[in-house]
């Protein structure tokens, strides 16, 4: 979709940030770290609004900045989505969008009014000023209104850091499908695992001004030496399955994953679409023999891939593969000389249904058979 080669440096009196590295922009790229790890900075960089950075940003082969060319802001055709949804007061959210949508420039492609009323289900707020909308409703005319700038690149700083689970859930399913929509890729900044989780195909992690991983969510999120970074109480891994029915009666979903199944609680997700599901090492448990009489329903067969012991501490985290997709499970280190596990020991990897939040889904993506 794109490709966002950053190789720069800011200095602060008391921080740091370099980066070197080409981001590929597939869809939604998050970069993830804690506070103060120099998220920010480096979105204003690509922006155009660091103008103390030094170095080169190059997008889709044209430079942005290097030595000699400092291309202005306004000139990179991006636009920027902030935490707070800076909307004018004074105008409705149609006048709000209309404004933006006038100021684009010609000839942009997929982006149409209609187009983005629909994609953020804009209709019923239209005529609402911007004091009268929930602050998720205001999030989701401020990304409307951005969209309608026609950007090539869409960055968003913490965009829903705001707003309550409920709220975030809401809108997490609208900013999912944009790219695919619209054609723009997203940089996504964000400290909450569980958007990084649902949202972004790609994800980059930042800490102390340096990235420490970058590549697909999936890859980023196994890596064990990553977890100072990651947290060990959030480990875990995404899965992606689809689903296959719902059980009204046991309010109960029902997912496949290659030839294996998973119950869920029930998530208003259509039959026949993908699935993203946050699994986390610590709600995982390990057996060598399929357990019955147990009240665990979902019993993956898998092998494991590694186990790495943590030295001077009861545990131990083990990956283990599931139909070429994987899980960790974080067991004790007795557990695993017990089951004498291995690379290679087929196991049951057991998970209890209500480990998979129904909030962490993502938005019905298309599946990949449909093109
Ligand atoms: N203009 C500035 N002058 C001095 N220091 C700055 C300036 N801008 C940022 N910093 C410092 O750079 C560091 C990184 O800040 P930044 O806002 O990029 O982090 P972040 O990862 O986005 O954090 P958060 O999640 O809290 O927004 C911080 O220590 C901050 O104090």
């Amino acid at each position: 979709m794109g490709e966002l080669t950053v190789t720069v440096r800011r200095a602060f009196p008391d921080f740091t940030l370099a980066v070197d590295h080409a981001f590929a922009l597939d869809g939604i790229t998050a970069l993830f770290g804690p506070s103060g790890a120099g998220k920010s900075t480096l979105l204003r960089i690509v922006a155009g609004h660091e103008r103390g950075a030094q170095g080169r940003v190059i997008f889709d082969g044209e430079a942005w900045q290097d030595g000699r060319t400092h291309v202005p802001p306004h000139r990179r055709g991006v636009g920027t989505v902030f935490q707070d949804a800076r909307l004018f007061p004074h105008l409705n959210v149609r006048g709000n969008l209309r404004y933006a949508d006038k100021r684009a420039p010609a000839g942009s492609g997929r982006i149409t009014f209609d187009g983005v009323v629909r994609a953020l289900d804009l209709g019923p707020l239209l005529d609402r000023r911007p004091q009268a909308l929930s602050g998720g409703e205001r999030q989701r005319v401020a990304v409307g209104r951005t969209l309608l700038t026609r950007p090539r690149l869409l960055l968003m700083d913490e965009p829903l850091a705001a707003l309550d689970l409920r709220r975030k859930a809401d809108i997490l399913p609208h900013i999912a499908a944009l790219p695919r929509t619209f054609g723009v890729p997203i940089v996504y900044v964000t400290h909450a695992i569980e958007e990084v989780t649902q949202l972004a195909d790609r994800m980059a992690v930042l800490a102390h001004g340096e990235l420490r991983a970058a590549g697909e969510t999936a890859a980023v999120l196994e890596r064990r030496d990553l977890q100072p970074e990651l947290g060990h109480f959030e480990a875990g891994v995404a899965l992606t399955a689809r689903v296959t029915a719902h059980d009204a009666d046991f309010h109960l979903t029902h997912v496949r994953l290659g030839e294996q199944r998973i119950q869920m609680p029930a998530a208003p997700v259509p039959v026949g679409s993908d699935v993203r599901l946050r699994v986390r090492a610590r709600d995982v448990a390990l057996a060598r023999e399929e357990p019955r009489g147990i009240s665990i329903r979902n019993r993956l067969r898998g092998t494991v891939l590694d186990v790495a012991e943590e030295a001077d501490t009861a545990f131990a985290e083990v990956l283990v593969d599931v139909e070429g997709q994987h899980l960790r499970a974080r067991l004790t280190r007795a557990a695993v000389a017990d089951l004498d596990l291995a690379p290679g020991t087929p196991v049951w990897a057991l998970v209890k249904s209500i480990a998979f939040d129904r909030r962490a889904l993502t938005a019905p993506r298309p599946s990949a058979d449909d093109g």
